[in-house]
Parts: structure tokens; sequence; C-alpha cells
């Protein structure tokens, strides 16, 4: 349902065109969370960008359904970054759930019922009439989350969502997520830079390769949600050799 086709993407830096992505291809079927894992600098924000539609692929396609995800954002795509600061800071959690639901065309009591259910759904009901500067990382990273769902996008795009949280809040964060995608049966694109986090919260993993970067291997690490069982640990195992270029060990 949404797939890269052949991507190369880049950057003009100073008048000269720098290539980050080299040829990407991967298709992630409905419903279901894919990983994107590379090494520092290998693009995997630059193809997230791209599928949010921030970024036109120099060549190659991102599809959503068939239709071009790379033409522009739209609200069939909604995107949760790493910075704590991605709310608007003068909008209590509600208003800041409430606003792009209202901006969507949604009536007022429409965007405050929607909001309420997410803001549940998130364990955030106690929260709603906080501001952002009153909210521990987490808690700001799960109201966007919550804001995200909000919108009922086909696509969730993650770009490393728990990468600032210390490792016990996003170990909760992580099993939250993997709930509600369970639940809602959303298509997840999540960038990592864990493994641990790229096995227990994807269905796949696309390995990239240092840029400009192509896919070195997809892994399916469907159902693996227990670190201490063995096909859980050979994912892990793998994925590593991948990462350190040395095929052989896995
Ligand atoms: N706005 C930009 N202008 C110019 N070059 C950029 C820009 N953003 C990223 N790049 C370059 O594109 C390449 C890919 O960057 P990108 O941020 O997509 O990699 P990444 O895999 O997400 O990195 P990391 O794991 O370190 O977050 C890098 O060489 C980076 O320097």
């Amino acid at each position: 349902m949404l797939e890269v086709s052949d991507v190369r993407l880049g950057y003009v830096v100073d008048g000269e065109p720098h290539l980050a992505v080299g040829g990407v291809s991967f298709a992630i079927p409905r419903g279901s969370t894919t990983m994107l894992l590379g090494p520092s600098g290998c693009g995997k924000s630059t193809i997230l960008k791209a599928a949010a539609g921030f970024l036109q692929p120099w060549s190659g396609t991102i599809t959503v359904d068939g239709r071009a995800a790379s033409a522009a954002p739209g609200p069939d795509r909604a995107v949760v970054f790493q910075e704590f600061d991605q709310l608007f800071p003068w909008r209590t959690v509600g208003g800041n759930l409430e606003f792009p639901l209202r901006a969507n065309g949604r009536t007022r009591e429409q965007a405050r019922e929607r909001a309420g259910h997410w803001l549940s759904v998130m364990g955030l009901d106690h929260a709603a009439t906080r501001f952002p500067h009153q909210l521990s990382g987490g808690m700001k990273q799960r109201v966007a989350i919550a804001r995200a769902l909000a919108l009922e996008p086909d696509v969730l795009l993650m770009d490393e969502p728990f990468g600032a949280l210390d490792a016990q809040t996003r170990d909760r964060l992580q099993r939250e997520l993997k709930q509600v995608a369970a639940d809602t049966g959303i298509t997840v694109l999540f960038v990592t830079h864990s493994i641990s986090e790229a096995v227990y919260v994807g269905d796949q993993v696309v390995v990239l390769s240092t840029p400009p970067s192509d896919v070195v291997e997809t892994l399916d690490v469907r159902g693996l949600d227990d670190p201490t069982e063995a096909a859980f640990v050979a994912a892990q195992t793998r994925l590593r050799s991948l990462l350190a270029g040395d095929e052989v060990a896995a």
C-alpha cells in the first residue's frame, strides 16, 4: 500500500547536487509496520520526508494506494518527529489535538470528541488542560502520537519518535505504539537507530547501506516481541551483522 520504487533523493548544497539515497525500493503492506534502519547519515529521515511529501525524489516514485505521496503533504499521512517541541506551546494538550482537526473541517464538537477519544487511548485524559511545558518528554511524545492518530491517516510516519526518551519510557511507548498499531490497523513507517526497537516494534526491517544508500536487506520480524526468545535474538544478530557489513555472521 505504501510503495517506494527505485527512489533517488538528495539535496543541493552551495549549488552542487549531493545524492543521499541512491535507489531504494521497498513496500509496506497495509496495516503493517516497517522500520528503516541504517548507519547515521544513510538517508532514513530523507526517505521519511519524501514519503511525507516534503521532498521530491530525483527519480523513482513513492505511492500510497497508487497515489503519488511525494507530490505534496496530505491528510492521508501524519508525521511524528523526535523533538519534544513539535507541539504548539501556546495551546493546551486538548487544543493541540483539536486545532488540526478543526483545520481539516471537523466541527468544534467533532474535534473535541475525537481529541478526547485519542487522549484516552494514549492514557492522557488527565492532561487535556495542561500546556506542553507542563509535560514530561514521554507525555509530549504521547500527545504528538495522539494528535497524529486523531487525524485518522492511512499512514503514520515516525522519525525516531522515542530517540530522546529514557530507556524505561521508551520501552513503555514502544509497547503502547505496537498495541495501537494492532488495534487501528494503521500502516507505519518508522525510522530508528535501535536494533532492538526495530525487531520489537516492526513487522519488517529495511536495512540501508552507507550513502548514497540502497537496501541491503529486508528482514521479516513479524511476531517477534519477546527479547529472550531465540528468534528475536537471531533477528538482532542478523541486523547487527548487516550494519557491520559482515553478512557472513548471520
Ligand atoms: N537539509 C539538508 N541539506 C543538505 N543535506 C542534507 C540535508 N538533510 C540531510 N542532508 C544530508 O543527507 C544525508 C542523509 O541525511 P538523513 O538525515 O536523511 O540521514 P539519517 O539516516 O536520517 O541520519 P541519522 O541516522 O544521523 O539521523 C546526509 O549526508 C545529510 O548530511
